[in-house]
């Protein structure tokens, strides 16, 4: 991730869903060809423009400033008749500056008093502060490159919500009263601002593209001198000219597009289109929050309407589910009664949901996603960003993987992560929840906010993506201890105990597996919010309880067999995560400094009663039926409270 520097950084490359990236400028336009509707070619560099520089007298500002302030002075006559010379390219631009400022003659108090007279929001083009808020939404870098002066233009400049950085001008020189200290009198500018010379324009771009990975940056101006952006090496890619305030024969002729208002520039934006993988309760849920985002008309100028959704094909009650769900508007088997809404697009085909997606939502239980993203790799946008709801890890030889990793390094993706205390079937009821978004670039983190947060969902950026999925992830576990204590019969005191225990495991092993991790990310949604509402809510704590409920009734149950029963099609994650966690630590030798994570697969794999959870540090001490256990010797026994604790190893029993 590019982190801002000093709020001037664009996105990554490759990392902001847009058009299809071109890095060759387009074609001159022909003598007397239309250039005022854009080839596709044009268009296709608007669309993935990842910075936009505009011109601000008569592009963005309404008047040419230094006229204005003439006119104010008394000299309007004589001032625009210059400013016209070097708009049209028949006086050099310093000359006309330099003319210009002499006849103004103005003082500080002039220019305060100006300003206080014409307000900045008063003098603004229309359309133009919607159109580059929307191109910042989009994390284009929007840059304000003029002639004119900065004493004018930063006003202009702070009604558009331009940085105060992201502005080059012209700056006028002062004559100093040696007495007070105080500006008094104008005495031309400063040229050692590019923008003070013929040639600036280009220049500053060039400047801006040696600090940052702009792949296309565009020019929007109506004067010769930002034309002039595209025609030396280094500027802009692209030069769309305005006429909306003053229409100049030339920039019209030579412009790559051409345009009377700035409506149409930002009508031809890109919307986005955000597909979903996975379509069971969790999936299900967030599809109909990002359905109801997506049909609202304040988002309809940015995303389109309609959201696909990858369903793994399955018959129900002798139908096709994908027929069902695109007929009732609900997935009748993992998430009944709930309204996903009629702009959500059951399809049965991965690489047809997720094609022309610029948002990729993965929401299927972990297992399934690396056969996904396999699959899916070649047959995606290059400039999607992907975000994970799923909570689970892979393990391979050489260590373990999150599943954003997975994505990023299988698909080329950025990929965000969406954890947090999410009950589906509550928040499918409109109940209030919240949920950590974790970036890695701070950009792709605000536009998924738009996706997600709802009046009753909450969502909170936070820079740390291994942190949060870790904390998903291994709650899982600690919610089938939870499940044992609860079906043991044990009051709030051993669950909360279990799940401190339980955080401090998972706080720890985050921290050894990835350095980065903040402590921070504890406290938010993803960490002891969802641990509580797992551990108390969810479906690994409601089968671990059944588990051992079963088991004192003189009946017992295997994880699998309580899955199908109790869930009834939906995947448990904890079983799978406790063997994949407990691959890692028993590789690493890690089994006994993880002590409620080891007695926890202890019990999955049978090696201990479920009872043993209330010693859990005495269960993970205890050998393994045919195994040589490392934690075997007395010292590990007695750091571990095995024995203090008086505890017999269920095995041994
Ligand atoms: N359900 C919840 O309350 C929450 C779940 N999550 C996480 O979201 C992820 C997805 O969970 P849910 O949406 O709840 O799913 P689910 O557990 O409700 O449903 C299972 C899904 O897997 C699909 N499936 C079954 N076999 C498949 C196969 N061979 N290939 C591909 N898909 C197959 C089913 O069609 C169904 O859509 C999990 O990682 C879970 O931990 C996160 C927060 C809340
Ligand atoms: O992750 C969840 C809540 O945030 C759901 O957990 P379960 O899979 O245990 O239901």
């Amino acid at each position: 991730m590019l982190e801002r520097i000093a709020s001037m950084s664009p996105r990554a490359a490759g990392q902001r869903p847009a058009q299809e990236r071109v890095a060759a400028a387009p074609r001159r336009p022909l003598a007397g060809e239309d250039n005022t509707h854009p080839s596709d070619r044009v268009l296709q560099l608007w669309q993935s423009a990842s910075a936009v520089c505009f011109d601000v007298d008569c592009t963005v500002a309404s008047n040419d400033q230094l006229d204005l302030l003439a006119e104010w002075m008394g000299v309007g006559e004589q001032v625009a008749a210059l400013t016209n010379s070097a708009m049209d390219g028949s006086m050099s631009l310093e000359d006309a500056l330099e003319k210009r400022l002499e006849i103004i003659n103005c003082t500080p108090a002039d220019i305060q008093a100006f300003l206080r007279a014409h307000p900045a929001e008063s003098r603004l083009v229309p359309g133009a502060r919607e159109l580059i808020e929307q191109l910042q939404s989009r994390g284009v870098a929007v840059y304000l490159i003029s002639g004119g002066f900065r004493e004018l233009c930063l006003p202009i400049a702070r009604a558009l919500g331009v940085p105060p950085a992201h502005l080059f001008a012209n700056r006028m020189n002062w004559q100093v009263d040696d007495e007070t200290g105080m500006p008094t009198k104008l005495v031309g500018f400063d040229l050692r601002e590019p923008t003070g010379h013929q040639g600036g324009k280009p220049r500053a771009i060039a400047a801006l593209r040696a600090l940052y990975p702009y792949e296309t940056v565009v020019m929007v101006g109506d004067g010769i001198t930002d034309l002039e952006a595209v025609q030396e090496s280094g500027g802009a890619d692209m030069f769309v000219g305005f006429g909306g305030v003053v229409e100049r024969p030339v920039v019209k002729a030579s412009a790559d597009w051409f345009v009377t208002s700035l409506d149409a520039l930002q009508d031809a934006l890109p919307r986005y289109r955000v597909a979903m993988i996975g379509s069971g309760a969790w999936a299900c849920t967030a599809v109909k929050m990002i359905a109801e985002n997506l049909r609202s008309p304040e988002k309809g100028s940015k995303f389109v309407r309609e959201v696909k959704m990858y369903v793994w094909e399955e018959e129900v009650d002798g139908r096709k589910l994908t027929e069902l769900i695109n007929e009732t508007h609900q997935n009748v088997k993992y998430l009944p009664g709930c309204d996903l809404g009629d702009n959500v697009v059951a399809c049965p085909d991965l690489i047809e949901t997720a094609k022309d997606a610029h948002v990729l939502v993965f929401c299927s239980p972990h297992q399934f996603i690396h056969r996904m993203v396999k699959q899916l790799a070649g047959h995606i946008r290059k400039d999607a960003i992907a975000v994970s709801l799923t909570k689970g890890m892979r393990v391979r030889p050489d260590g373990p993987q999150l599943i954003s990793e997975m994505i990023r390094k299988e698909l080329g993706l950025d990929c965000s992560v969406l954890m947090g205390a999410n009950i589906a079937a509550d928040i499918a009821r409109g109940e209030l929840s919240e949920a950590t978004i974790a970036y890695n670039v701070l950009a792709n983190g605000q536009l998924l906010q738009e996706v997600f947060d709802r009046p009753y969902f909450y969502t909170q950026l936070v820079p740390d993506v291994v942190g949060a999925e870790m904390c998903g992830t291994l709650k899982n576990i600690v919610a089938l201890a939870a499940g044992f204590v609860e079906g043991l019969g044990y009051g709030p005191n051993t669950r909360a105990a279990i799940m401190r225990a339980g955080l401090d495991d998972m706080r720890r092993l985050a921290k050894a597996l990835y350095p980065t991790v903040r402590d921070a990310t504890f406290f938010e949604s993803c960490g002891v919010a969802d641990l509580i509402a797992t551990c108390t809510g969810g479906r690994n704590r409601l089968v671990a309880k059944a588990f051992v409920e079963a088991q004192q009734a003189g009946q017992p149950h295997s994880f699998d067999e309580l899955e199908a029963s109790l869930l009834h099609g939906q995947k448990l994650q904890g079983v799978l995560t406790s063997h994949e966690v407990q691959e890692i630590l028993r590789r690493k030798g890690w089994e006994l400094e993880y002590p409620l994570f080891t007695a926890v697969n202890r019990i999955v794999c049978g090696h201990q009663p479920a009872a043993a959870i209330v010693h859990y540090k005495a269960a993970a001490a205890a050998p393994v039926p045919g195994t040589e256990s490392p934690s075997q010797s007395t010292d590990d026994l007695q750091r571990l409270g095995a024995i203090a604790l008086g505890a017999r190893p269920a095995a041994q029993a």
